[in-house]
């Protein structure tokens, strides 16, 4: 059985992408499994993630993302944007605005074309951030959800823990630069506070519209991006009183345009997403191999 994947990127958060709304490989191969074995950056193709796209009977298209390290999550704000470009590009949803439906709820993309109607940007409305230490999950040791204690070796960082369909520590630092984050990430990411693990971001403030972010990401690691990092990284700036409600968030792939409405309560970004390149290969009884 053979198949294409497709490698996109959002700011250098990068992604395979399949089509597998007929549910071949679903029927081959566990996605936890194809993931783990087509994100290795050595053995593999190397991505950050793996994005199926998967029917719905409640939503325009469905949407699902493993992690490299075969772990599935909630959502993802630079893969939506991939998954949006593709869809529409592709001939396989000609909307410039959709709902898809995600394992966190349903998540609207509004396509922002240039003359020739290729998508130069897309607009995602990711929805109300979840605040309630039963939803991120996180146990909570203090009786505020806002600036929490959290004791990492010598350290004791002050995390706001935001979910936006996935968890994320949010911890401010006066410098971002220089920092151990793959040591602090995994520490941070596998604390026993957070029952589902949880993607990690460090911010420095650089004004009230203005936050540069380092990451590392729940089951991938060190990204170059996070979509819904950068979204948790402004409801924690709002809700810390350190930034606006809307503010550029600088990553090292690039940066994000941010803002949670007030109105709606819900957050908004807006961003691109590239194509990289495709291939085709072969899939048979739980293992994936390159067409030669
Ligand atoms: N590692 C994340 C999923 C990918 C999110 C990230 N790539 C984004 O753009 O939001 C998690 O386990 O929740």
């Amino acid at each position: 059985m053979e198949i294409t994947l497709t490698k996109m990127h959002g700011l250098g958060n990068d992604f395979l992408l399949a089509d597998d709304r007929k549910g071949f490989v679903a029927a081959n191969i566990s996605y936890g499994e194809l993931a783990a074995q087509v994100c290795d950056r050595h053995f593999g193709i190397g991505a950050d993630g793996l994005i199926l796209i998967l029917p719905s009977t409640s939503c325009d298209l469905g949407f699902a993302i493993w992690n490299s390290d075969g772990s599935e999550a909630g959502m993802c704000g630079n893969g939506i944007r991939c998954f949006a470009r593709y869809v529409y590009e592709k001939n396989i949803l000609r909307q410039k605005i959709m709902t898809i439906e995600t394992a966190s709820g349903p998540v609207i993309c509004l396509l922002e074309n240039d003359g020739e109607d290729l998508v130069t940007g897309v607009r995602v409305d990711m929805g109300p951030p979840r605040l309630l230490p039963e939803e991120i999950p996180f146990i909570c040791p203090a009786d505020k959800t806002i600036e929490v204690p959290l004791k990492v070796l010598d350290q004791a960082f002050q995390v706001t823990p935001v979910s936006m369909g996935n968890p994320h520590a949010v911890i401010f630092l006066d410098k971002i630069e220089g920092i151990p984050l793959e040591v602090w990430g995994p520490l941070v990411e596998k604390h026993p506070a957070f029952p589902e693990k949880t993607n990690v971001e460090f911010v420095e403030v650089l004004s009230k519209e203005k936050m540069r972010v380092r990451v590392w990401e729940r089951g991938a690691g060190v990204t170059l991006a996070c979509g819904t990092g950068a979204c948790a990284v402004l409801v924690a700036g709002v809700l810390t009183g350190r930034s606006g409600r809307r503010a550029e968030i600088l990553l090292p792939g690039g940066s994000l345009a941010v803002e949670w409405d007030e109105r709606s309560g819900h957050v908004y970004k807006r961003g691109p997403a590239e194509w990289v390149f495709e291939t085709r290969m072969k899939i048979k009884a739980g293992h994936c191999g390159f067409l030669r």
